[in-house]
């Protein structure tokens, strides 16, 4: 089976601080990272703050280009100027950890999860709204959030949101960078609860960047850890999660179990 997704001796570096104007001095921050991802896995990729996970999924995301190395999604180099078209657009979504940043605070609910179904499908009005009432009941909204704006909802309510608005054009592959990271332990459970649901219903392929491993041994088929730019070890399946073998990995399945 061809992987969904492919990262093959990925590097990305950026310059230093200071250095703009004059300097050539580079930080690498992506240290060739390879990894295939195969439609209807959940990856989740774990590391400590700094160690280039979100950049990482940035480059997945087409956001950052890598200085070499290459990611084909469905075996198209999406890097490629001429395939990053609204086609590819449409089947890679996103959800991040600043819900609140991630919406602009003037639309309703029907705005911010109706923009993606604006850009790349052509329904009616009717169809169009429709549509926004199934994706909120999906994610557990009823039909009172249709005209709410961001502020009238709650942390957990709003990342609901945000989630309709990644699934709306039925994506294949959705990167979550931190997605439950900043809502209460009790919502966390709620969120999670919800992506696992989702990701059986939409059959959908996913990255779980994350900080924490309690929350990728909910959700995550298998585990990535992530250090200094690098994977440094790969547990598949979770089962295998108590085997880890690198100190670093060692040290933050420890740090969950509470040693
Ligand atoms: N556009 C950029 N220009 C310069 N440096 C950057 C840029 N983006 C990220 N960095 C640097 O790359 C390093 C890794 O950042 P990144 O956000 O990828 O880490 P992270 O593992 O996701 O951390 P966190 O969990 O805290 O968000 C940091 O030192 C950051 O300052």
């Amino acid at each position: 089976m061809q992987p969904l997704l492919t990262l093959q001796h990925v590097k990305k570096s950026f310059l230093q601080p200071n250095q703009q104007l004059f300097g050539r001095k580079r930080n690498s921050i992506i240290n060739d990272v390879s990894l295939n991802l195969y439609a209807g896995e959940c990856l989740g990729i774990v590391g400590e703050s700094g160690s280039g996970k979100s950049t990482l999924g940035k480059l997945i995301l087409g956001l950052e280009k890598p200085d070499s190395g290459t990611i084909l999604f469905d075996n198209i180099n999406i890097h490629q100027r001429h395939n990053k078209s609204s086609m590819i657009r449409k089947h890679i979504s996103a959800v991040f950890q600043d819900y609140t940043a991630s919406v602009n605070p003037y639309f309703t609910v029907a705005q911010i999860i109706g923009e993606p179904l604006d850009i790349h499908e052509s329904l009616s009005q009717s169809d169009r709204n429709k549509r926004i009432e199934e994706l909120l009941l999906q994610v557990g909204l009823d039909h009172s959030f249709f005209c709410r704006y961001s502020h009238q909802m709650s942390g957990g309510q709003l990342q609901r949101v945000c989630i309709a608005r990644a699934i709306a054009c039925r994506p294949k592959f959705i990167l979550f960078d931190e997605a439950v990271s900043s809502l209460d332990i009790s919502v966390q459970t709620q969120i999670l609860e919800l992506l696992a649901k989702l990701h059986h219903q939409l059959g959908l392929t996913t990255i779980f960047i994350t900080h924490d491993l309690t929350t990728v041994t909910y959700l995550c088929h298998r585990v990535a850890f992530f250090y200094q730019g690098k994977i440094i070890e790969e547990v598949n399946p979770m089962s295998q999660l108590g085997q880890v073998k690198h100190p670093y990995s060692q040290q933050l399945l420890q740090s969950v179990l509470g040693f």
